[in-house]
């Protein structure tokens, strides 16, 4: 099988937000501020805004044939395609958010925030994974009509990916897919826990492949997110980036280590293998949580750690690094509870899902059903998400019932 490598590496400068702890909220003043249970609150700041020219971005425009091994496995070619777009996004995102603009946040019709980042990041990944895979779908988050909310947004996107308007346009547009679950359909989520990101908190790209409606691929770039542990302390390097294959295990690279102008799996598929815990008595596992109360109960998740016994305070981070932090083993269990009436969305799971499946974990609907990603952008699941380590799962679910019970009866 021929795939392609890339010849030019990215002209990305390097530098990183002076990041000393765990990024979970902003001061007024900008500045970041620890605040997990038990860690002392240490405010931070990011480097001073930098002129423009530092976040554009040139893409390579030449191919080069590689060979993918006989003995490779089935998607190795777009495992490796997926790490190396995400890890170089990843960077991409990282300066965004150091030289983030509030001036070029739209507010969609949901009413949740979308950001240069968000559509650059869109942009350069479908556009390499078409290329390289011209026959594929994609399902992902942004749409042109946002983009064309904001004259200055629409240029600073274009900046930002080195594309001209007609090419963004064309591209955003592809990412509409609602056809049918025997394709071949890219999920992608450019910028989960957009409002984490615009805080300077987590966020992650999350990228997967689904074929006959069933995941076959999913990478998770969280470039807040230390490479090991959930809190990071003075020195911690950050940049995590997950990548799992059906059948082949869950592993986590370093973003610094991926080679980002290459998709051949030899030079891009490293790291360590991830397994989640071996914690088996709920009382004595870790939970965690979105960050923002108005994504998912937090009030709900508290009754399921009391029927449970568990006595740690949640962590409390943005976006699908959290289902990254069950698969290697930082916490054993994920509670998601949305609003009544909000429809999850495909790639604000599908992507996580297989990571952790692949780690040994599971993920289900809060009443134990399998999530179906098969049914285009919407999910249809009942009582929310949960993801464990495996084994304490069908203990947690009988909790999240019990709470959603008494919730019910008061
Ligand atoms: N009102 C809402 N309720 C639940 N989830 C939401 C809501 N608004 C946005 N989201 C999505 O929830 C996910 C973030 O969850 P968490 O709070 O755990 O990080 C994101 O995918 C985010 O979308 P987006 O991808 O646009 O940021
Ligand atoms: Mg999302």
């Amino acid at each position: 099988m021929n795939i392609f490598a890339f010849q030019a590496p990215f002209s990305l400068l390097s530098g990183r937000p002076q990041l000393a702890s765990t990024v979970c909220g902003t001061s007024s003043s900008g500045s970041l501020i620890s605040s997990f249970p038990g860690s002392p609150v240490v405010p931070l700041r990011y480097n001073q805004r930098a002129s423009k020219d530092l976040i554009s971005f040139s893409s390579p425009k030449k191919f080069s044939r590689t060979t993918v091994s006989a003995s490779a496995s089935k998607y190795a070619a777009e495992r490796a395609a997926a790490v190396s777009a995400v890890g170089m996004t990843s960077t991409l995102s990282r300066k965004l958010q150091e030289n983030f603009d509030e001036a070029l946040v739209v507010i969609k019709d949901d009413a949740s925030p979308v950001t240069v980042a968000d559509f650059a990041v869109q942009a350069l990944i479908v556009s390499r994974l078409h290329e390289q895979f011209p026959e594929d779908n994609f399902i992902a988050e942004e749409f042109v009509l946002d983009l064309r909310k904001d004259m200055a947004l629409f240029r600073a996107v274009c900046d930002a990916t080195g594309m001209d308007e007609e090419a963004l346009v064309k591209i955003i547009d592809l990412c509409d897919f609602t056809g049918a679950d025997d394709s071949r359909t890219w999920i992608l989520d450019p910028n989960d826990g957009t409002r984490g990101f615009v805080k300077m908190r987590h966020y992650c790209i999350a990228l997967g492949l689904m074929e006959g409606g069933v995941m076959r691929v999913g990478v998770l770039g969280c470039p807040n997110l230390p490479v090991s542990g959930i809190v990071a302390d003075v020195g911690s390097q950050l940049g995590s980036i997950f990548h799992a294959e059906q059948g082949q295990g869950a592993y986590m690279i370093a973003e610094k280590d991926i080679d980002t102008s290459s998709v051949d799996p030899s030079v891009v598929l490293k790291g360590k293998r991830c397994n989640v815990s071996d914690v088996t008595d709920p009382s004595k596992a870790d939970f965690c949580e979105s960050f923002e109360a108005r994504h998912s109960s937090h009030s709900l998740s508290t009754k399921i750690a009391e029927i449970l016994n568990m006595n740690g305070a949640p962590y409390r981070l943005d976006s699908q690094a959290k289902y990254g932090c069950i698969a290697r083993g930082d916490v054993s269990i994920f509670l998601r509870f949305p609003r009544e009436g909000y429809v999850e969305k495909v790639y604000d799971s599908a992507p996580a899902v297989i990571v952790v499946e692949e780690a040994g974990g599971r993920v289900t609907d809060g009443r134990g059903q399998p999530l179906d990603f098969s049914k285009g952008r919407y999910m249809d699941n009942d009582d929310g998400i949960v993801a464990t380590n495996g084994v304490m799962h069908d203990t947690i679910i009988e909790a999240v019932q019990a709470a959603i019970k008494q919730k019910a009866a008061v």
